[in-house]
């Protein structure tokens, strides 16, 4: 398979292709100007996707590209990662993109990022739990979190493969064999769940943008638990309207699926989403504060080993995991539910590595 070129080498053939001698001169400033963006020269983070190519990576390229905190985009795929490189590529905006392609280019793609963003692996089909993804996506997640290991240990992974429940124990298990493991720099995308939960309250008057639901727990069906007594602003429900709520946010997955009809799952408020979630793990590195975002980690809140809460974010990944905070009578039913689900996917996931 052919290299993928960076961005001087094909400037470099461009400009010998096209220019006559006399714009020699013109040439070798190019060179020069496009050497030094290439080495990302302008501030800011090197962030990698892996799974670039795919139906959230596309998007997720696309808006991470628009992020004026990125300086360095490394897209890596193993199908069609030149090609989506090239058309990102051509956007005015600073990040400089450069595209890696297979196996044999994942070093290469991981070397000294400060973030690697992971959406890599097979989406559902109606019919599927996100379970049913575990035979295909465990190898795939366990194999790139192998090169994170080797190339960046320090990097800020956000792991969006599903099932989520079971790969970030995953990945967990594969960065402690290694000796790399830091608990406060793997986290879980459970961002979507909090989007869709701030955006289904509209159903109550309420404008997405002015909402704040936490959801905790885990990402799937009933390990999804959105702590709707906690909205922000305070708001009060029927149950009814609590019941409603509960089931459109655990379902959203689902809904989004059985519309596709084979067709995938979520990719585009995915991508939202997963841009949402990178772009507070950037500004926590940055040192911005106060911020907080819900993720499935390392915890200590409940006696799981991984369950999602609100995050504080720093320079050094996540600096505090909140606690639940005060939960109704029907959230601590829920959060029975959810545990005992939850234990049984964390479960799978060590087993896989340790066996
Ligand atoms: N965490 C969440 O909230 C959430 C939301 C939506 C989807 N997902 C999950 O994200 C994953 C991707 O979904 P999608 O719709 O983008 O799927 P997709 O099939 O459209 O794209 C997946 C991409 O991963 C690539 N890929 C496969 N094996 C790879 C490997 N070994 N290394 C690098 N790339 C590899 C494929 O070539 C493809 O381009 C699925 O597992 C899905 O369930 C999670
Ligand atoms: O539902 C899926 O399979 C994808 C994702 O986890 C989602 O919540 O949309």
């Amino acid at each position: 398979m052919q290299p993928i070129p960076d961005v001087n080498q094909r400037i470099a053939r461009i400009s010998a292709h096209l220019h006559p001698p006399k714009y020699q001169m013109e040439e070798s400033s190019v060179l020069r100007r496009a050497n030094c963006r290439a080495k990302g020269g302008a501030p800011g983070f090197r962030v990698a996707i892996l799974g670039a190519a795919g139906g959230i990576g596309q998007p997720l390229a696309m808006l991470m590209k628009m992020n004026p905190l990125v300086s360095v985009l490394h897209l890596y795929d193993v199908v069609n990662a030149p090609g989506v490189t090239a058309d990102i590529s051509h956007m005015d905006t600073g990040a400089v993109v450069r595209g890696f392609l297979g196996q044999q280019q994942l070093e290469a793609a991981l070397t000294g990022m400060d973030l690697v963003i992971i959406p890599a692996g097979v989406p559902r089909k109606p019919g599927m739990t996100r379970d049913d993804l575990f035979k295909i996506n465990a190898g795939i997640v366990k194999t790139l979190c192998e090169g994170i290991a080797k190339c960046c240990p320090r990097a800020i992974v956000n792991l969006i493969s599903n099932p989520v429940n079971s790969t970030v124990p995953i990945a967990a298990e594969v960065f402690k064999k290694a000796g790399t493991y830091d608990p406060k720099r793997l986290l879980g995308v459970t961002m979507l769940d909090v989007v869709r939960a701030n955006t289904f309250a509209e159903v109550l008057g309420l404008d997405p943008r002015d909402v704040d639901v936490p959801v905790v727990g885990g990402h799937a069906g009933v390990t999804i638990l959105p702590l709707l007594s906690q909205v922000k602003p305070p708001s009060s429900f029927t149950q009814e309207e609590i019941n409603y709520l509960t089931d459109r946010i655990q379902n959203g997955g689902t809904e989004v699926v059985e519309a596709k009809a084979g067709a995938g799952s979520a990719t585009l408020s995915m991508a939202y989403a997963a841009v949402k979630f990178a772009d507070a793990c950037l500004r926590g590195l940055r040192g911005d504060a106060g911020v907080v975002e819900c993720a499935f980690v390392s915890s200590q809140v409940t006696e799981l080993p991984f369950f999602a809460t609100k995050v504080r974010l720093g320079r050094n990944g996540i600096d505090e995991v909140y606690s639940l905070g005060p939960l109704n009578e029907y959230e601590r039913i829920g959060l029975e539910k959810a545990k005992k689900e939850l234990a049984g996917s964390i479960e799978k996931g060590v087993s896989f590595i340790r066996g």
